[in-house]
């Protein structure tokens, strides 16, 4: 089965005005896709539509040649989505959220991507205590966790220090490399990459 993931068509219409139409790309295996636009272009509305959180005005969506109607379960096995609200509880412990989020590992491994992310020592504090930077870090851990072959990853360098965006930058392009998908939005720049990226741009639209 083809393992890609499909953007056909899509439409989006938000206060009047076309955010995109007749958008379409595929994301193969090893292929990292960076979806650029300014504030407001519709780049969170794009990723919550391959997520299947909403559903495009026009178009479809397809996982492994299926529209997402089809695939949802099969997509939501094969997918880490971090949105720009990552999800993470703040009264639990980063441990705690790992746990949850990651049943499946063990503590060693939870502790390992902690320390990935420089949460070495801070494994057992509230996340309501950590810095801005510490917190989103906690959601990005998951990318030594996660067994998914798609992520979806909304600003994921938002808050965080230059050397945790080079930990994270490493691992997506591990992988990548490793034959994963990838498809996210930043307003950095993707710095010391030997791999491409490929740019989906949105303009923000236009008056209907
Ligand atoms: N649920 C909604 N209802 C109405 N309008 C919405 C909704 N969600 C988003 N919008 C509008 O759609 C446009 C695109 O929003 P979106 O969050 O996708 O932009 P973005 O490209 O991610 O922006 P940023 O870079 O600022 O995060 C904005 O003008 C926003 O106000």
């Amino acid at each position: 089965m083809e393992n890609k993931l499909e953007a056909v068509g899509l439409y989006c219409e938000r206060d009047d005005r076309h955010l995109f139409r007749d958008l379409s790309f595929v994301v193969a295996p090893g292929e990292w896709v960076q979806i650029a636009g300014g504030n407001g272009a519709g780049k969170t509305t794009l990723l919550r539509m391959l997520t299947g959180i909403i559903r495009p005005d026009r178009g479809e969506v397809r996982w492994q040649t299926q529209p997402l109607s089809r695939s949802r379960e099969r997509l939501h096995t094969d997918l880490l989505w971090i949105g720009h609200q990552p999800g993470i509880k703040t009264s639990l412990t980063a441990l705690q959220n790992l746990a949850f989020f990651h049943p499946d590992s063990t503590v060693s491994q939870r502790l390992a991507a902690l320390g990935q992310v420089g949460l070495a020592g801070f494994e057992e504090v509230p996340v309501v205590t950590l810095s801005a930077g510490q917190q989103r870090n906690v959601a990005m851990a998951r990318l030594w966790l996660t067994c998914a072959a798609l992520w979806i990853l909304d600003e994921p360098f938002t808050a965080i220090d230059v050397v945790g965006v080079a930990r994270l930058t490493h691992r997506m392009a591990q992988h990548v490399t490793a034959g994963g998908r990838i498809v996210m939005t930043t307003h950095q720049p993707l710095l010391d990459l030997t791999l491409p990226v490929r740019m989906v741009s949105l303009t923000g639209g236009e008056q209907k």
